[in-house]
């Protein structure tokens, strides 16, 4: 189990590093466009399990989307406290 937080440091380090095999670096070369898909897809999918599937459905489809919402931001530079600004 992890953190939104710690989420966040490990995928900055993987950007940084960018080890073989990360499914973050793959995304992050596939480019906003291709994340930003992800990121429609996920919300929908967290939507729909939400409504019709359960919790514990729902809150695996709600991880994803704060994973890929976390790799979207690192794809367009945008930082925790960029974010946390706005809260
Ligand atoms: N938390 C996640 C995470 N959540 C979702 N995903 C990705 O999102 C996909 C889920 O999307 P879908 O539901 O559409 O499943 P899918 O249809 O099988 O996936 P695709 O065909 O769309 O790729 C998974 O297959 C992963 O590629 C994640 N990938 C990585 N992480 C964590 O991120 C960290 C870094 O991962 P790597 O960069 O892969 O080392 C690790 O701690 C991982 O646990």
């Amino acid at each position: 189990m992890k953190t939104f937080e710690e989420l966040w440091q490990e995928l900055s380090e993987k950007a940084e590093t960018r080890p073989a095999g990360s499914g973050t670096v793959q995304a992050l070369d596939a480019g906003v466009h291709a994340i930003g898909k992800k990121v429609v897809e996920e919300a929908a999918e967290s939507w729909m399990a939400a409504e019709h599937e359960g919790h514990d459905r729902a809150a695996e489809e709600i991880s994803q989307l704060l994973y890929h919402t976390q790799v979207l931001m690192l794809a367009a530079g945008i930082t925790l406290d960029d974010v946390y600004a706005h809260l």
